[in-house]
């Protein structure tokens, strides 16, 4: 479940992505999904959210041999081409354990779970999303979430987010020892009904009252969009609806967006533009 690559420009064909970025300001835009991969698209204001939390936390792998978030712009940008449109730094948020065992047919034993999620910490992930606080009668796979979270504490060297789709969850995630949580909206709305059984608003509204109960926690919240490219259901994704969505969740303060392509469409084939802080 771990990759994250920059989608540049097929030479085939010319892409729009380079534009659109250099037009909204942003530096690095592209998403991957071989299979569902969140790359953290890193736009300018969030490119320095990333800088302090990679300082601060050392959540975020710099890509220091490639280029640096503190780039001496005096300097000449001697990077071979492809490089110099690259971010400045590429968080890796692993979401195996989450993303990757709430879809599996028969239910993983906790004890595996466990030792999956310490060989993933052991081979260097700063970030490892360890499992959701969701509704067993949706995700039946998840149902050990307290038992996982409760072994994992004496793990170090990493950090276990976990998802929190209402209070209910987030109150439940903080009582078994989370110290950061992730919300999850979407850009389409079908999508959104499908997975929380809620339009988009709805979600807005419960997820606010989850980013308040954590901000008197001190919880970081990290805001996921699902379908930011396109959706099973409704087909292309208007970026402006990302761009909705993901204002949205910053104004109700998530410390980070990640954009999802959930359905692995974002090739470089296919010319998308997220307007998001247009
Ligand atoms: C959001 C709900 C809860 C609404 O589900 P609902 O059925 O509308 O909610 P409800 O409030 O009517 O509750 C139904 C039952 O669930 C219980 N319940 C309610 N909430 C919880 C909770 N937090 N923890 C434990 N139990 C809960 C609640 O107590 C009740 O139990 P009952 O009274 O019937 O015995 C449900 O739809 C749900 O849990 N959905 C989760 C779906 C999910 O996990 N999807 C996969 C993750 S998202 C994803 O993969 C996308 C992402 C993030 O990877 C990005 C990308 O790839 O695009």
């Amino acid at each position: 479940m771990l990759a994250a690559k920059a989608l540049h420009g097929s030479s085939k064909r010319k892409s729009l992505l380079p534009l659109i970025g250099k037009r909204l300001g942003i530096q690095g835009i592209g998403v991957d999904a071989p299979r569902k991969v969140f790359f953290e698209a890193f736009l300018n204001p969030l490119n320095e959210m990333a800088t302090r939390s990679s300082s601060n936390e050392g959540s975020c792998c710099s890509l220091k041999s490639v280029t640096s978030s503190s780039v001496d712009r005096s300097m000449p940008d001697t990077r071979p081409k492809f490089l110099a449109s690259m971010p400045g730094f590429v968080k890796i948020v692993e979401v195996g354990p989450r993303d990757g065992l709430q879809n599996e047919k028969y239910i993983v034993p906790t004890a595996v779970k466990i030792e999956l999620i310490k060989m993933l910490v052991s081979s260097g992930l700063p970030v490892v999303e360890a499992t959701s606080f969701v509704s067993p009668k949706w995700v039946p796979q998840l149902a050990d979430a307290k038992d996982v979270i409760q072994a994992i504490q004496s793990f170090e060297g990493a950090r276990y987010p976990v998802l929190t789709p209402n209070l209910k969850g987030f109150e439940a995630a903080v009582a078994a020892g989370v110290k950061e949580v992730a919300i999850f909206a979407a850009a389409s709305e079908s999508f959104s009904r499908s997975n929380i059984n809620c339009g988009i608003e709805d979600s807005l509204a419960r997820y606010r009252d989850v980013a308040l109960a954590a901000k008197k926690l001190s919880i970081p919240v990290r805001g996921y969009i699902s379908c930011v490219v396109g959706c099973p259901v409704e087909g292309a994704v208007p970026p402006a609806k990302v761009a909705y969505v993901a204002k949205e969740l910053l104004n109700i303060g998530c410390a980070e967006i990640s954009l999802g392509d959930t359905i692995g469409i974002g090739t470089p084939g296919n010319d998308i533009a997220w307007l998001i802080f247009s």
